[in-house]
């Protein structure tokens, strides 16, 4: 007989299948015998009257041995807590798919073969839904079936009963059960249960296949949200930077090597009583070297260097900051003497007075954790904290108050003996063509006035791929003069593709640029116009050198303002119509009416105040008159129209040259300072940067580049 068998409990739909036809001939043809067999249809889903299937057992034992059998590898799994989620899932979906209800038998089965037999000793009506009903016989001595309601079921007793005659106090006793599965009282916990497991689940899997085979993948790291993410270089190996790496900066040196000393022989300040500065902060633009110079003070005094950015404290979970600080400083006193490192430490470090948005309690949670761990550790810990920032002056002031961050190092973008050192810094690994000497390191340093140490870096790098990329064996002059104009100008676009009167336009714009800064008293030295388009929008550019400047008067000033305007007003006299070729000189020129007149006092009308505000005062509270707007208004643009005047005077005084340099723009797309002595004669005015005159102009050849800042990428 099939009928008994693992495959009846396993699959209930496929046993109901098979064994109905059976059941229901049995039923149609002798009853008695299909009364007899009702528990086998139960066991599909029934749980009393259940016996054990060996064969079942014995079945699937066989199947796990048997190692051909593909899905098996699925069930190679080492520890039962792997199988602890897949199998709760699989329980309760199996159980869902059981819990259906396959009785078999109907009401009717039961009123005809055992009711009216009189063969009914007890009934128990389960849930309103479901009977169980006691047999006086042995085999069976149970069966079950469903009911759709109750008071239909009892009327249907009760007429029976009626009809056969028993008197009440003989009839039938039915009780009412209310009876709940195990599972009933799992289902409120299932979905925490679920996620728990899910959670333990793919955490194990993940820390099995971490990256590098090791373990501790992705989500094994969620364990360690509050570590700190410091990177500790070790003093022995990792550092190896000192300060002759360092170029330029040394009053910042200087003032750092205290911390060298201390950390080297700190007897030498503690029997004198001294107290160490905890920390320091160097502050300065992007790219100037203080993670380098921080590095170099852990290189020099020979200790163990923890370096982390302020914004990898920043976690949108509150305390992750404040948990990350304090795992920072264990570490560090397990490593004292050692330097700490916080780069951007703006991040944390922010004032914490409210802003426009409100106050940022995590972020003042984990700068005050700061704060905490700064006063907690003693001079004799030998910690020093340094931290690197751009921004010093939006610091909180706790920060930078005595005890904590009290040394304020500042580091400028470097001057031209800086860039040079720097040079010879980074040309170091290069190989050139011939040694390095001060004047090649000088010309380059000349070339980029305003570049930091990150861009000479960067640059020198460049030069060598442009070198290789040429199949030259060495790097020469010419490769780092590409590179210059590279980092400053952007990629050169030759597949830009301009209609001729595109182009016609660009020539003109430019040419009416260099004419102004030719002719104006206070314009850098120009060194080259081209038409070739750059980088991301510029069409053309002029480019010039200004020279390291640290005060600008008015008159240059205005002499900016007025190259800045050349190419508008070359397309106002050489064309009929102007293009959008000068929005970006147009924002040059605003910026710098804006600054003479609100900041700088260069309006006799408006006299010597600033009007500049922050932007978010200026939102929430007006700070002046009506009157000041309107004559902040008209004092803005009259010095614009005044500039715009003398660009036009001048240029069109000088129009036959705005031709001639146009028309060369047209044919050789890019003219040198050479091409311009040629067509216009030399400059009527002394060149005053220094830099220039001292290692460009002596060899005043077709050595042209740009610079960084202004008069770049006039477009
Ligand atoms: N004074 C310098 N001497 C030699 N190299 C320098 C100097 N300054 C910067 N560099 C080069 O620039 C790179 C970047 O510098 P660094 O990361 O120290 O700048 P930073 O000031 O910390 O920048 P940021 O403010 O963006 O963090 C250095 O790795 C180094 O190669
Ligand atoms: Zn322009």
């Amino acid at each position: 007989m099939f009928v008994k068998g693992s495959m009846a409990r396993l699959r209930p739909g496929l046993a109901r299948m098979r064994l109905q036809p059976l059941a229901a001939g049995r039923v149609g043809q002798n009853r008695c015998f299909s009364v007899a067999r009702p528990s086998l249809f139960q066991y599909s889903g029934r749980r009393f009257n259940e016996e054990p299937d060996k064969n079942k057992n014995k079945k699937d034992k066989k199947d796990e041995q048997d190692p051909n059998r593909p899905p098996q590898d699925l069930f190679k799994r080492t520890k039962w807590t792997d199988w602890i989620f897949p199998g709760l899932v699989i329980t309760l979906l199996l159980n869902s798919y059981s819990g259906e209800e396959n009785n078999q038998m109907t009401f009717q089965d039961f009123k005809v073969n055992f009711l009216e037999k009189g063969l009914v000793k007890k009934i128990n009506v389960i849930n309103g839904t479901f009977v169980e009903a006691e047999l006086v016989t042995q085999h069976p001595k149970s069966i079950a079936f469903s009911i759709g309601s109750v008071e239909f079921f009892e009327r249907e007793i009760d007429q029976v009963q009626d009809r056969l005659g028993i008197p009440n106090n003989e009839r039938i006793p039915v009780s009412y059960l209310r009876r709940s599965s195990i599972f009933s009282y799992i289902m409120p916990f299932v979905p925490t249960l679920i996620l728990i497991g899910g959670t333990y689940y793919l955490a194990r899997q993940f820390q099995k296949r971490g990256p590098n085979g090791k373990g501790g993948g992705p989500l094994n790291n969620i364990m360690g949200f509050g570590k700190s993410k410091a990177k500790l270089f070790n003093k022995e190996t990792d550092i190896t930077v000192k300060f002759k790496d360092v170029a330029g900066c040394d009053e910042a040196k200087e003032e750092i090597m205290e911390f060298v000393t201390f950390l080297k022989e700190p007897q030498k300040y503690e029997k004198l009583g001294a107290k160490i500065p905890k920390g320091a902060i160097l502050s300065g633009p992007p790219g100037t070297g203080k993670t380098l110079l921080a590095k170099a003070t852990a290189g020099e005094a020979g200790v163990p260097f923890l370096s982390v950015s302020g914004s990898e404290f920043v976690e949108m979970y509150v305390g992750v900051g404040a948990s990350r600080v304090r795992d920072l400083f264990a570490t560090a006193r397990k490593n004292a003497p050692c330097i700490i490192f916080v780069d951007e430490i703006d991040a944390i470090g922010k004032s914490r007075e409210a802003g426009p948005m409100g106050s940022n309690d995590e972020k003042e949670a984990t700068l005050n954790q700061l704060l905490v761990e700064m006063d907690g550790f003693e001079d004799t810990d030998h910690i020093v904290v340094l931290a690197g920032t751009n921004r010093a002056d939006i610091l909180d002031k706790a920060l930078t108050r005595p005890g904590r961050f009290d040394r304020h190092i500042s580091i400028d973008r470097p001057d031209i003996e800086g860039r040079k050192a720097i040079y010879k810094v980074h040309l170091r690994p290069l190989k050139l063509a011939e040694p390095v000497t001060d004047e090649f390191a000088g010309r380059l340093a000349a070339l980029t006035p305003g570049f930091s140490g990150a861009d000479i870096s960067n640059c020198c790098n460049e030069a060598a791929l442009i070198a290789a990329r040429e199949d030259c064996d060495v790097v020469e002059l010419v490769h780092f003069e590409k590179a210059i104009e590279r980092v400053i100008a952007g990629l050169e676009r030759k597949s830009r593709v301009l209609s001729p009167e595109e182009k016609k336009t660009v020539a003109y714009h430019e040419a009416g640029h260099a004419i102004c800064g030719w002719y104006l008293q206070h314009a850098d030295p120009l060194l080259k116009v081209s038409i070739i388009p750059r980088g991301q929008g510029a069409l053309g550019y002029a480019q010039y050198l200004p020279g390291d400047e640290y005060l600008i008067s008015q008159e240059q000033f205005e002499h900016r303002m007025i190259m800045a305007l050349g190419g508008r007003v070359s397309e106002e006299i050489n064309f009929d119509d102007v293009t959008t070729g000068a929005a970006d000189d147009f924002k040059k020129v605003t910026q710098m009416a804006n600054a003479m007149i609100l900041r700088l006092g260069m309006s006799k009308k408006l006299g010597t105040i600033t009007f500049e505000t922050s932007n978010q005062q200026a939102q929430v509270h007006k700070l002046f008159s009506e009157e000041t707007f309107e004559l902040i208004d008209n004092e803005v643009k009259r010095v614009i129209n005044e500039a715009h005047g003398k660009c036009k005077k001048l240029l069109t005084e000088k129009i036959d040259e705005v031709e001639k340099v146009a028309q060369e723009l047209l044919t050789k797309e890019v003219l040198t300072r050479d091409d311009m002595i040629r067509l216009l004669g030399p400059r009527p005015f002394e060149e005053k940067n220094d830099a220039f005159k001292k290692y460009l102009l002596p060899k005043d050849s077709s050595q042209d580049t740009p610079h960084p800042d202004q008069g770049a990428q006039m477009a």
